[in-house]
């Protein structure tokens, strides 16, 4: 059977009667509420410190118009948990704990939702986010891509195993592969949601840093015909690159694959993974979004939100422009 088109992200996008709407950045709604992430773990440390925090930023994005949440487990690894002196056992409690978190919060918002009558809203999907080894590293080299001759395929997929169980054990509604930079992770990501015979939906977006290509600098046409391979991954784009890349970016993604594609850009400021901070950008304007968003729907993205330094802000500006809330 064609796992492509699993119904779950279909009937979503198809009820909704044009794209879905993802949330925004996660880290950035975290640390507007006084988080500290400067962090190895990054937003995962506050599964540690903050879960009340991750809660309320879901339920804000929500509000927002979000139909579809990110998990806080981008950044959060098993070996990073261990390195805070954390046992295997509370590692794995707490990527149990990205998922409850959200799930908590889409179920109360919905539960609210339906007892008012005429409301808008549909109930989210909860993704939970595996974010690359690249974000692991913790020195920005997601956005480099070339983890050296020592990662493997197998020291990849090593890497991302265990997470990737645990999260599913733990009921997502879907996967979230996010900011992959080369074609090597994708392979593994991809053998490993075979292997681990995934049955729930997956997307797995790349990110880049000229527009053109992955930040290793090999084609997205050699890295989607990786993905085109699987009928594992039903959604595939881009996240956490800038806003101006993106429509080029579709018109490309749409001639190289028959899957739905999926944009979630951010601000276009910067990471400087040695300072731990986002450079500033002439690109940003909130504003702006409403306007990206509905050129990207045409263009024929079908799940639209926002990455890094985007807000709740940004995202009821693309719900509102995609026509989901009144
Ligand atoms: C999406 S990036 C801004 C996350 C942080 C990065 N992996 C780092 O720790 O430097
Ligand atoms: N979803 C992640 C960022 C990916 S670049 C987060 O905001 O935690
Ligand atoms: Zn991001």
């Amino acid at each position: 059977m064609e796992k492509e088109n699993n119904p779950l992200l279909q009937d979503l996008i198809k009820n909704l009667g044009h794209c879905a709407v993802i949330d925004g950045g996660f880290a950035t709604q975290l640390e507007s509420h006084g988080a500290s992430i400067n962090d190895p773990l990054w937003s995962a440390v506050c599964l540690i410190k903050e879960p009340h925090l991750i809660k309320k930023v879901h339920l804000e994005y929500l509000e927002a118009g979000a139909n579809i949440l990110v998990t806080s487990s981008y950044q959060a690894t098993i070996p990073g948990f261990l390195s805070k002196g954390l046992t295997i056992e509370e590692a794995e409690l707490l990527l149990i704990r990205s998922v409850k978190l959200a799930v908590e919060a889409r179920d109360s918002f919905w539960d609210l939702a339906k007892r008012n009558h005429g409301h808008k809203h549909s109930k989210a999907l909860v993704a939970a986010s595996i974010g690359s080894y690249g974000a692991y590293l913790a020195d920005g080299s997601e956005y480099g891509g070339c983890y050296g001759p020592d990662v493997s395929l197998d020291k990849l997929k090593d890497f991302h195993r265990r997470r990737l169980q645990v999260l599913v054990e733990a009921c997502p509604d879907m996967l979230a592969f996010e900011t992959i930079p080369n074609k090597l992770e994708a392979q593994a990501c991809i053998e490993l949601l075979e292997e681990e015979n995934v049955q729930i939906p997956s997307w797995l977006c790349f990110t880049t840093v000229d527009g053109e290509n992955a930040p290793s600098g090999e084609s997205f046409a050699d890295c989607l015909e990786v993905i085109n391979k699987s009928n594992r991954v039903n959604a595939v784009g881009i996240n956490c690159a800038p806003p101006h890349f993106i429509d080029n970016l579709i018109c490309k993604f749409k001639q190289l694959t028959k899957k739905t594609i999926i944009v979630y850009p951010n601000s276009g400021e910067v990471w400087d993974g040695r300072a731990k901070k986002w450079l500033p950008s002439k690109y940003f304007d909130d504003h702006d979004f409403g306007s990206h968003a509905t050129r990207w729907r045409d263009l024929g993205a079908k799940i639209i939100g926002g990455c890094c330094r985007t807000t709740p802000l940004t995202i009821q500006i693309i719900s509102d422009a995609l026509g989901e809330k009144s």
